[in-house]
């Protein structure tokens, strides 16, 4: 088939490349000319482990192109529009300017019978809001994407569901389907569910899908205040329940909390647009989430003011907590998560940026995401392993679990350090390998004191 992705960022350029790795002929377009220089090339201007690969192995082939050009898109049966919906500026509600700018900017050069698909993650409404800008020329349906940066080709090809949410005329609708199979049509081969919808209900899943996660990681996180207060390990608790398939052990993973391009905009987004449908009640709930989400960045830091001035020598300060003043920190993880260069609203660059705020020497690493933060965030000081912002830190702060941190060798560091403390605000570290190298451990939530400090 022939397909267009209008929209080459993490999500479409991800879904053109998959897309041409199945046999289709696809164009990528996007309106940035240094995103689409570097596609172009074969370069991925972020970082998506195996998308270079799979790009290359699409161009080489012949199946794969860019272009800034929307004209380009011209002959596409079936065109995916992946463009961004952030958060509005200065409200909740997600700015669907992209989405609106791509659909007219495309109208024009829609060929008899195409298919226009949207990918984006949009407000419930929006595709049936958003139909009349295509002039009946073609059908406007609703494909939600549910792909992880960091699996996103694996999460592109071998997807837990698909979940078409077509029109209400039902030969649209029954057109719709058999191009949109015939697009996925190793996926089905596969057994892949496929659930077939209205509009409204496919833009509700996807919503929902990413709310139900957050509201899982923020349980888990109010959950690790008390394990916090009582000495209790939350992660061995979230083991315990995870065991219960009812709940099963992902997305319980107590530490920092969710951050990125879409968790917590989709929250804010989801509870506005219910509020103006006059629902009320998702909204609060979704809120408190993103307020417990949002209070990790600040109990990471307070817990590593407080962990600095109970060091044994360490000066009382005027402001009950340590005083980060002059202190060397060592930041290890800058991105919102492992396997990604993505620092959009990351809680890991949110907590090195306060502790610097606050006077600390912030020295940070992050594999992959350095440089992303040198353009965003200049002040900041980065270094090129590990083991270098760890030399004479007062503190070791572990923000992102990337492997690498989780296999360091905790004897190695100490001789680098005379202070040995360590805070793993991911809880992704082996307490008693730490210990037992000579470490002060505090975890996020789990073993947030000092050994032999915990409340009886
Ligand atoms: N990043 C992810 O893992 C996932 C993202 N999504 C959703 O997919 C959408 C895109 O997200 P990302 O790829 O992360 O955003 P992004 O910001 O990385 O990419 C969006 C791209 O669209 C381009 N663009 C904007 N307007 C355009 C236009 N009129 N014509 C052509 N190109 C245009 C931008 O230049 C940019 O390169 C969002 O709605 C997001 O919520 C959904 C699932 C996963
Ligand atoms: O709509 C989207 O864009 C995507 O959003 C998330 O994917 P992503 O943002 O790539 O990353 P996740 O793996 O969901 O992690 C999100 C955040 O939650 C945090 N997290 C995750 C899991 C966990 O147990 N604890 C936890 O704090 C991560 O560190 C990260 O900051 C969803 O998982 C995808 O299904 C969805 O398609």
């Amino acid at each position: 088939m022939r397909i267009s992705v209008i929209g080459c960022g993490y999500l479409g350029a991800v879904h053109a490349a998959a897309m041409a790795s199945q046999g289709h002929d696809v164009i990528g377009i996007d309106v940035d000319p240094v995103r689409l220089g570097a596609l172009r090339e074969g370069r991925v201007p972020f970082h998506e482990p195996g998308l270079e690969q799979l790009l290359s192995e699409g161009m080489s082939a012949g199946r794969l192109r860019f272009s800034t050009q929307i004209a380009d898109a011209a002959t596409a049966q079936v065109h995916f529009v992946a463009v961004n919906t952030p958060q509005r500026l200065g409200g909740d509600e997600a700015d669907l300017g992209y989405v609106e700018a791509a659909l007219r900017s495309l109208a024009p050069h829609l060929a008899r019978g195409a298919l226009v698909v949207g990918k984006s993650t949009v407000p419930v409404g929006t595709a049936r809001r958003l139909a009349p800008l295509l002039d009946g020329r073609a059908e406007l349906v609703w494909n939600p994407e549910f792909l992880r940066e960091g699996h996103a080709i694996d999460d592109t090809l071998r997807p837990d569901r698909l979940v078409y949410g077509v029109g209400d005329d039902p030969d649209a609708a029954e057109r719709a389907q058999t191009l949109l199979d015939a697009v996925y049509a190793p996926q089905l081969a596969a057994g892949v569910p496929r659930i077939v919808a209205d509009r409204e209900t496919a833009e509700l899943v996807k919503v929902s899908a990413n709310a139900f996660l957050a509201l899982k990681i923020s349980f888990i996180n109010a959950v690790a205040d008390v394990c916090a207060a009582t000495g209790a390990d939350v992660n061995l608790l979230a083991d315990a329940i995870g065991h219960d398939a009812r709940i099963g052990r992902r997305f319980l993973g107590a530490g920092l909390g969710f951050g990125g391009g879409c968790l917590p905009k989709d929250i804010r987004a989801f509870g506005a647009r219910a509020a103006e449908l006059g629902e009320e009640a998702i909204g609060s709930l979704l809120r408190e989430a993103d307020r417990i989400n949002l209070g990790r960045r600040h109990r990471a830091v307070e817990l590593l003011r407080t962990a600095l001035s109970s060091e044994p020598g360490a000066a009382a300060s005027a402001d009950q907590g340590g005083d980060l003043r002059g202190r060397r920190i060592a930041v290890l993880g800058l991105a919102f998560k492992p396997d990604s260069d993505d620092i959009r609203d990351s809680p890991a660059l949110s907590v090195a940026t306060e502790l610097a705020l606050l006077g600390a020497e912030v020295v940070a690493h992050d594999p992959h995401a350095v440089p992303k933060v040198r353009a965003a965030r200049p002040e900041l000081t980065c270094v090129d392993t590990a083991a270098d912002a760890v030399v004479g830190a007062d503190a070791v702060l572990v923000l992102t679990e990337w492997r690498e941190y989780r296999e360091l060798d905790p004897a190695a560091l100490a001789a680098t350090t005379p202070a040995r403390l360590v805070l793993d605000a991911r809880n992704c570290l082996d307490p008693a390998a730490w210990r037992a190298a000579g470490w002060d451990y505090r975890g996020l939530g789990r073993h947030e004191q000092a050994l032999g400090a915990l409340v009886a």
